[in-house]
């Protein structure tokens, strides 16, 4: 007989500028900035098991999975925090490592179908805030899981799943592509990048979805972290006055507009997303009796 099991799905998230804002309560630590909280994201299966395990899937575009890794410290350790142990498989068909928050994805997922599968009681909350701290500590991001608690595009105006965030819906489709992975906490544990991350942050908040798309190339422009690579797509969209910036943390390009597919198509493999609505949900499942 199968063992008990639940789905659950978390929404990605795409940064667009961000300051780290580091407390010695991870509740409060984090980052504020502002970014688009995606229509992709993980979906999480949990199952009862004596020995806790991660297997992490890639599914292409077809949809057919592939399974990329057999390891997750975060997850792990999440598990560890929720008291459990549980085997976990995780699927997301965007890229790890690449500015589209699949940690936070991962981990908002796995939170939420361990709380349904064992039944323990936590609210949404509650496991949005165990997600928030193991993803903190890990450096594997900061504002990501505050911004995938729920949907649309997103201004962090302070830190942490409790801060103020607002939050804009928009209709409109969102391009992106990958031109290669960036460690994320390799960044958030350098000095010098923290610096020069710091000093690039807009003065100013954006109103509106394009008002987010032009601070985020500000910031991209001003930190210094545009790659070869991604100047060469973002001055091809430049030249085509397509709204594109660089995805933090992430060798990548995301964009908006009429011809931003077509643009895009000519780098590599276009990922069409839109805002996700709504953030962490159950999926489907039975519980452990
Ligand atoms: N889908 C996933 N399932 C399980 N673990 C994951 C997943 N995505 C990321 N992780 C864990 O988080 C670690 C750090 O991921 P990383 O922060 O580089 O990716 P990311 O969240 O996609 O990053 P970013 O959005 O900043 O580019 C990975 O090495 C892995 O251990
Ligand atoms: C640090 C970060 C850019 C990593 O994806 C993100 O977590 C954020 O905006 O804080």
């Amino acid at each position: 007989m199968e063992s008990a099991s639940v789905t659950a799905f978390c929404p990605g998230h795409i940064s667009g500028y961000f300051l780290p804002v580091i407390h010695e309560n991870p509740d409060k630590s984090g980052s504020i900035g502002g970014g688009l909280v995606l229509s992709e994201g993980v979906r999480v299966v949990a199952r009862q098991n004596p020995i806790s395990s991660v297997k992490i899937f890639k599914s292409d575009k077809t949809g057919l999975p592939e399974q990329i890794g057999d390891t997750s410290p975060v997850i792990m350790d999440l598990l560890k925090k929720m008291s459990v142990h549980a085997a976990i498989e995780t699927t997301c068909y965007l890229p790890i490592g690449s500015g589209y928050g699949m940690s936070a994805a991962a981990l908002l997922g796995t939170a939420h179908a361990v709380n349904s599968l064992f039944n323990l009681g936590l609210s949404s909350h509650d496991c949005i805030k165990i997600a928030h701290q193991v993803e903190v500590m890990h450096r594997t991001g900061l504002g990501d899981v505050s911004a995938c608690q729920s949907g649309g595009a997103v201004i962090r105006k302070t830190p942490g799943p409790d801060g103020e965030i607002r939050r804009l819906m928009n209709l409109r489709p969102i391009y992106a592509i990958t031109l290669g992975p960036i460690k994320t906490s390799s960044i958030l544990t350098s000095p010098s990048w923290m610096d020069k991350i710091s000093k690039a942050f807009p003065d100013y908040i954006p109103e509106t979805v394009d008002e987010l798309f032009l601070a985020s190339r500000e910031f991209a422009e001003k930190s210094g972290l545009i790659s070869e690579e991604v100047r060469t797509v973002l001055k091809v969209c430049d030249d085509n006055r397509v709204l594109a910036s660089m995805t933090m943390l992430g060798c990548g390009v995301f964009a908006i507009g009429k011809t931003a597919e077509a643009i895009l198509n000519m780098f590599g493999e276009v990922y069409r997303l839109t805002l996700s609505p709504g953030g962490p949900r159950i999926l489907h499942g039975e519980r452990c009796s």
